[in-house]
């Protein structure tokens, strides 16, 4: 958090006068019990946090997407946890009430329970108040140890990037039988594990709206369809900023939109309005 440095923008949208109050779990959690869809978007750097924060997006991801958004690279492996602190640390100057996860990149997690304490702390001291880390199976008690020790935890399954080479590219998962029982094993261990959050990437939206059903926590879908609890975009393809081409899930927020806190407004109120994402045009079937 980031009380040294107050966001330029200002408060954000629900009145537009008050403050927003900073976004805690118990919040996210009450928030999910509602029934209200929860917005998270990207953010790699503080004027763009800022920004987010302003235009009330409830959850800011430091994710390692910036090996591929800002560093140019084809995977997301390359990424190091020196450079997610970095990230993190300017990305928790720029947010003030935004709830704010950083991702454990490749390889500071994998060896086990003690890198992943060590390599979570480093996030944690950088400002990020949740960790994410992708698969499942083995990180059930990866997941379980962080959260004795105090660190909230989003769990990531369905498409995982780190794991590109494994899965034969960036491809649709869940969606035979077989490995849709996968799925809702590997969901309902790491929610028994104590993960708070899942992140389900693209996966058939019957096989996420099952999984967000049971799961004792919050779901947000990327590519997952509309029955999840939340949703999540990379920040520059919901603005166009991405010039390759974009996975079918994206929608271009920036068109119509006169600035960038109004398409960043746009896109939170699609989430919570359930306008975003459009079953047909973004969702996948089994
Ligand atoms: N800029 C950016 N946006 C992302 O959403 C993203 C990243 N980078 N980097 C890490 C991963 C990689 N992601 C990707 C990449 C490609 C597809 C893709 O081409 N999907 C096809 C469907 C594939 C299929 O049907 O199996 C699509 O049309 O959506 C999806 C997600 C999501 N993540
Ligand atoms: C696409 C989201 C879920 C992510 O993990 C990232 O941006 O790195
Ligand atoms: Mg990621």
């Amino acid at each position: 958090m980031s009380a040294d440095s107050p966001a330029p923008y200002g408060a954000p949208s629900r009145s537009d006068s008050a403050p927003r109050k900073p976004l805690t779990l118990h919040r996210l959690r009450a928030i999910r019990e509602a029934g209200e869809k929860i917005a998270m978007l990207t953010a790699y750097d503080a004027a763009s946090a800022s920004l987010l924060d302003a235009a009330g997006v409830d959850c800011l991801l430091v994710g390692d997407s910036l090996g591929m958004v800002m560093q140019g690279h084809g995977s997301t492996l390359p990424v190091t946890l020196e450079q997610m602190v970095y990230h993190t640390q300017c990305v928790a100057r720029g947010n003030r009430s935004a709830w704010l996860i950083a991702d454990l990149p490749f390889g500071s997690y994998q060896g086990g329970v003690e890198q992943a304490v060590a390599s979570s702390v480093a996030l944690m001291q950088a400002g990020a108040q949740m960790v994410k880390l992708e698969g499942g199976g083995w990180t059930a008690p990866v997941i379980a140890a962080l959260v004795e020790r105090g660190i909230p935890v989003c769990a990531h399954l369905g498409l995982t990037p780190q794991s590109v080479h494994a899965l034969g590219g960036y491809r649709i998962q869940g969606r035979d039988a077989q490995s849709a029982d996968t799925l809702r094993r590997h969901a309902a261990e790491v929610g028994a594990a104590g993960a708070a959050m899942l992140v389900l990437e693209l996966v058939p939206s019957d096989v996420a709206a099952q999984i967000s059903a049971a799961y004792p926590g919050i779901t947000i879908g990327i590519g997952a369809g509309a029955r999840t609890h939340g949703q999540v975009l990379v920040l520059h393809d919901m603005l166009d900023i991405t010039r390759s081409p974009k996975p079918r899930f994206v929608r271009n927020f920036m068109q119509g939109a006169p600035s960038l806190l109004d398409a960043v407004r746009g896109y939170v109120e699609a989430v919570k309005q359930g306008t975003f994402p459009d079953e047909a045009l973004h969702g996948y079937a089994a």
